[in-house]
């Protein structure tokens, strides 16, 4: 049902999107249609009516009726768009098909049967955009006392014929839309194939051929219904002035009085209009109904409470991820790494990283080299440089604020300049940065605010997710002699956890290096999970589970947060007595931490699950 609705969701966006370029992009070229099909006797031809309008009525004549395009278009391309998903999926039921995999016969039926939808958005909208687009000529033809805006021509026409007067024209419409849309969709999926290469997916053909495919779907729907399209404009426009006649009188009307010619008038604007109108209208719609990934990617970081190293070289190893029940991986390139096998895991990993996150119900990330270490730039453009690329990226050792401006800087660089030319890249790349030495652990706050600052540059490449201790190389940075009972990192842990808490960011804890001592483990997760880290690193398979329970709230202290909040919104005091303790605000913000975490670790077992 989830999946049902975000699938509503996506279309529709997609399809706003994509009536909102084609406004933008065709309306001036609309209103000189218009003003064609119903005066054909006033201008000229195509430029005559550009020019005089952009003359009497300036740059805002041609836009003259946007407010009722967008709502006409938007509406229109959403309902068409939503309808379109749902006949597809009806056709691919009857046919025993992948909707993915429908003919362009079938694909052109499906548009076509979606448009019965669309028609009952359109009628109305177009209607008064018409008007609104043919005021001026209305006006000074005397058909109109005075020019009205959008809503006192609804406000007149419900006045004097009631609300149905705003269905004037559905039939035409109708006859009008449904062979129209199949020769739309035959079109668009026609040309689609014919300009993709052999061996090559429809959907990979990039911006410039889906405009193009777009326009000729334009232009394949215009050379068929313009006639109708005429008499529809004729009927919604002159019925301003009184009662007008139906489709077929009008049809004769015309022919008859004004030559076959008339049916055709401002089919020239039309054919103009439907490259970039139709072009802006399905690469918005391709490239934004992937809005759906978006919609999920932004609406919560992944739970990372356990974060396995995974050598990236080691095969053997990487191969096991998708057997191993933990929240996040991370494929290395870094310290798990020795300098002698850089190159072979940074190919090992671009080599399987598709297969492996496929297979995988967890989060599948990598860990580059430092941008210190001269070769983080190669590690990105070949982790980076082709898609699917990893949704995650660990930076170890930023010591200072132009180390991660640099990191997010290149990234998104290299995702715009190889990606973006073929497609839309496919997923935001969530950033973690590490902290691992005095340098970095005083400069964090500006490197946090750096990162923040870079990513939000360009929006939906990459976002800074959180910030992970580097215990080891801070000792050793540091000349920290290690206890068991790690107090000699306590302020280092405290102040990264304060300060990616300050920004929003999750805060992941130190490694456990002795991986065989379980109570150990257990004992340092736990503190970290009440000191507020969000999640631990570990180095191996037999840590998972420990960790994993760790960071997530105990029954007992579940039910007693529920009860808690219970009791406070019964209350409904500022201090009240519960479970013989004083309980205020800071004590209920924090059962609802509680509360949070435990719904969003299970929230996120259900994804994983589906
Ligand atoms: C310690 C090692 C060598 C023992 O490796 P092993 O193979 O000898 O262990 P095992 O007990 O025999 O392994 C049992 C099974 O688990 C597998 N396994 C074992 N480990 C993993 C793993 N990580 N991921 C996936 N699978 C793993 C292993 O392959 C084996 O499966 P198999 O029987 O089917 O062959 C091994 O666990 C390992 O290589 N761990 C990762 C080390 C690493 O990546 N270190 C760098 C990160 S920590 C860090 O950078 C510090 C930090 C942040 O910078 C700072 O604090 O400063």
């Amino acid at each position: 049902m989830a999946e049902i609705f975000k699938e509503f969701i996506t279309t529709f966006l997609a399809g706003s999107a994509g009536g909102t370029a084609c406004v933008y992009a065709g309306q001036p070229l609309d209103t000189v249609k218009v003003k064609l099909q119903t005066f054909p006797n006033v201008y000229s031809g195509t430029f005559d009516c550009f020019k005089t309008t952009l003359k009497t009525e300036g740059l805002r004549g041609l836009y003259k009726g946007s407010v009722p395009a967008l709502v006409c278009n938007v509406s229109e391309n959403a309902v068409l768009f939503v309808a379109l998903g749902c006949m597809k999926n009806m056709i691919a039921y009857i046919t025993n098909k992948q909707s993915s995999n429908l003919s362009n016969i079938e694909n052109a039926c499906a548009g076509s049967l979606s448009s019965i939808f669309s028609s009952l958005v359109v009628c109305p909208t177009e209607l008064v955009k018409c008007r609104m687009q043919a005021m001026s000529e209305l006006y000074t033809t005397g058909k109109l006392e005075k020019p009205m805006s959008p809503y006192g021509v609804v406000r007149s026409m419900i006045k004097a014929e009631g609300v149905l007067s705003l269905f004037n024209g559905l039939t035409s419409t109708w006859v009008r839309e449904m062979p129209g849309y199949f020769f739309f969709f035959y079109g668009y999926e026609f040309t689609r194939n014919l300009l993709t290469a052999k061996g090559k997916e429809k959907d990979d053909i990039g911006v410039v051929k889906t405009a193009f495919a777009g326009g000729t779907a334009g232009l394949c729907l215009w050379v068929a219904i313009f006639p109708i399209d005429v008499i529809k404009s004729r009927i919604q426009v002159m019925s301003v002035a009184g009662k007008q006649e139906g489709f077929r009188k009008t049809l004769f009307h015309v022919a008859r009085h004004e030559g076959i010619r008339a049916l055709y008038s401002g089919l020239l604007p039309t054919v103009i209009r439907t490259y970039p109108a139709n072009g802006a209208l399905f690469v918005t719609y391709e490239y934004t109904k992937d809005t759906k990934q978006f919609v999920n990617q932004f609406s919560r970081r992944p739970v990372r409470r356990a974060l396995l190293y995974v050598p990236g070289h080691d095969v053997r190893k990487v191969t096991k991820i998708p057997s191993l029940q933990v929240d996040c991986t991370v494929l290395d390139c870094e310290d798990g790494v020795a300098l002698d096998k850089k190159d072979e895991a940074r190919s090992k990993i671009a080599e399987m990283y598709d297969d492996i996150a496929q297979k995988s119900s967890c989060e599948v990330g990598v860990r580059i080299n430092a941008p210190s270490s001269g070769l983080a730039k190669n590690d990105l453009e070949v982790l980076f440089g082709k898609v699917p690329y990893p949704s995650c990226l660990v930076v170890p050792k930023i010591d200072d604020h132009h180390e991660i401006t640099w990191i997010c800087d290149t990234l998104r660089d290299i995702v715009l300049n190889a990606i973006l030319p073929k497609q839309v890249p496919p997923n935001v790349i969530r950033i973690i940065f590490q902290i691992e030495s005095a340098r970095g652990l005083l400069g964090m706050k500006e490197s946090v605010e750096a990162g923040i600052a870079s990513c939000a540059k360009i929006r939906c490449t990459s976002q800074i997710d959180g910030v992970i201790f580097g215990s080891d190389d801070f000792c050793a940075d540091l000349g920290i002699s290690r206890t068991s009972e790690a107090i000699e990192l306590m302020y280092a842990r405290q102040k990264i956890l304060t300060t990616a808490k300050a920004y929003g960011l999750q805060a992941i804890d130190m490694v456990y290096i002795d991986y065989k001592d379980t109570d150990g483990l257990r004992r340092q997760s736990i503190e970290g999970f009440k000191m507020g880290f969000t999640g631990k690193q570990i180095i191996h398979p037999h840590q998972i589970q420990t960790v994993q329970d760790a960071f997530i709230p105990d029954s007992q202290k579940i039910e007693w947060a529920l009860e808690l909040l219970k009791a406070y919104d019964e209350s409904r005091k500022g201090a009240f007595t519960f479970q013989g303790q004083m309980i205020d605000l800071p004590t209920i913000l924090q059962a609802r931490n509680i509360v949070n975490i435990y719904k969003h670790i299970n929230e996120q077992k259900k994804t994983n699950a589906e």
